[in-house]
């Protein structure tokens, strides 16, 4: 059980708030952020205390000047870092970044050209490492993105010109996008387009607080798959990892910025509303231990939006899960910022329960491997000190020698698994090198 990781990052002042003269009112030490209100600050100076929480991480990115600035790339370190050793640990992972619109989500998740955020980052990461591993020893790897919105309560897959997917619930594998694009990929630059086209297909608005806000909840996700056959001992493990970048978290209100149509206001509420009771939930249930949640029957209200639902595992599952919660540094987003630390305080409570995804096979041969190393073990003490009897010690040997039959007729239908694998990565990569005109005949 790990509890899902928060960090607060505040960006620099922007063009709108250094015209209204604001003052910055957030200040991170360590890891604590703290926010004072300046407006209480002018009328009684002497009682004013900051509102201080401290997180996993605060993030200062408010002035490159400051000795404790903290860049894209040392976000990428302490953050993406762990999500790469996730996967290739075939543990799920998430990312997940909430806060006001125009508090640097896309920022901290794409990023601009030339100061790219944690999606490039962590898959640039994913390919060098999948390059060095490749090279050491006999690991397969196969991974597949996808890129998707919800907007309006709908999903949209932004590698498939933003068609409109139901979403759906298989009895083991839990909700998914029925139809949606998955493009295996087999470098970074495979990824650079699919996320260029996935970025010209999201819906962005131009509102008072960032000229290209975006209306909508982005997943991009990676479906990674790696195999090894080592010793002749088999393994395989599976991990998805989410990157999500949220919709502004600000409430539906058709007076601020006037832009804001109150169909898309409500919808793009709705699912932040959900979010937020998911999170409630969830905290009050590790609170308590699960008591709660037993005494009162209660559910954790998934199923309320889509964006939850696909979220399932993420939130209180299977999955290592991180919260980037963005804020202004700004005197004049002081509810908003304040908003958004409390909920970022709640998240710290979320308890999930993370597990390796191993192959079903995999996981028998290994178990099955464990069980005559026993059995052998029972054996050789039988055979030294007889503390079992001439049947018993039959017994075991015939358990010993089924047992070894079955790994052996297992492992030799994964590795014929494997190779067919294999074969089939090799002939599609070489396709795609034949399409792209880089193979020689
Ligand atoms: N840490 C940062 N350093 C420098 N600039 C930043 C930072 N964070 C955000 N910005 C800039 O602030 C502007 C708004 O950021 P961004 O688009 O990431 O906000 P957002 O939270 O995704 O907003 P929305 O919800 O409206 O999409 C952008 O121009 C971005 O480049």
């Amino acid at each position: 059980m790990v509890c899902v990781r928060v960090a607060v990052r505040v960006r620099p002042l922007n063009k709108r708030e250094k015209d209204l003269s604001s003052k910055v009112i957030v200040h991170m030490e360590g890891k604590t952020t703290s926010i004072i209100n300046v407006k209480d600050a002018l009328t009684n100076s002497s009682e004013v205390k900051p509102k201080s929480f401290t997180y996993d991480f605060s993030y200062d990115s408010s002035n490159d000047e400051k000795p404790n600035f903290v860049s894209q790339d040392k976000v990428f370190t302490d953050l993406g870092h762990d999500v790469l050793e996730d996967a290739f640990e075939g543990y799920n992972a998430c990312i997940l970044a909430y806060g006001q619109t125009g508090s640097g989500k896309s920022y901290t998740m794409m990023g601009n050209a030339g100061d790219v955020g944690l999606i490039p980052r962590i898959c640039e990461g994913l390919f060098s490492r999948i390059t060095h591993l490749s090279q050491a020893d006999h690991t397969s790897f196969h991974t597949a993105v996808s890129y998707l919105e919800i907007y309006k309560e709908r999903v949209r897959d932004l590698l498939s010109e933003g068609r409109c997917l139901r979403v759906r619930e298989h009895p083991v594998e839990g909700p998914y996008v029925e139809g949606l694009s998955t493009p295996q990929v087999h470098s970074y630059s495979d990824v650079e387009k699919l996320m260029e086209k996935g970025n010209g297909s999201r819906v962005t608005a131009s509102t008072a607080m960032n000229d290209t806000s975006s209306r909508s909840h982005a997943i991009f996700t990676i479906n990674f798959r790696q195999a090894q056959l080592d010793a002749e001992q088999p393994s395989e493990t599976t991990s998805k990892v989410h990157l999500v970048d949220l919709v502004g978290s600000e409430r539906a209100d058709a007076a601020r910025g006037g832009w804001m149509r109150l169909k898309e206001g409500a919808s793009i509420n709705k699912s932040l509303v959900v979010l937020g009771n998911v999170i409630s939930a969830l905290a009050d249930m590790s609170m308590s231990g699960g008591s709660k949640m037993k005494k009162k029957g209660s559910f954790i209200p998934y199923r309320d939006s889509l964006l939850t639902w696909l979220l399932k595992d993420s939130l209180g599952g299977n999955s290592k899960t991180i919260m980037i919660a963005t804020i202004s540094p700004a005197n004049v987003n002081y509810t908003e910022t304040l908003s958004t630390l409390r909920y970022a305080n709640r998240v710290k409570n979320i308890v999930n329960q993370p597990t390796v995804n191993e192959d079903g096979s995999v996981k028998i041969i290994r178990e099955l491997r464990e069980e005559i190393a026993n059995l052998k073990a029972l054996l050789e003490k039988g055979t030294r000190v007889s503390p079992v009897g001439p049947k018993q010690v039959v017994s075991v040997e015939e358990k010993l020698h089924r047992n070894e039959a079955r790994v052996l007729q297992l492992t030799q239908e994964w590795t014929n698994k494997w190779r067919e694998t294999q074969n089939i990565l090799r002939s599609s990569l070489a396709a795609q090198e034949r399409s792209q005109g880089r193979l020689r005949l």
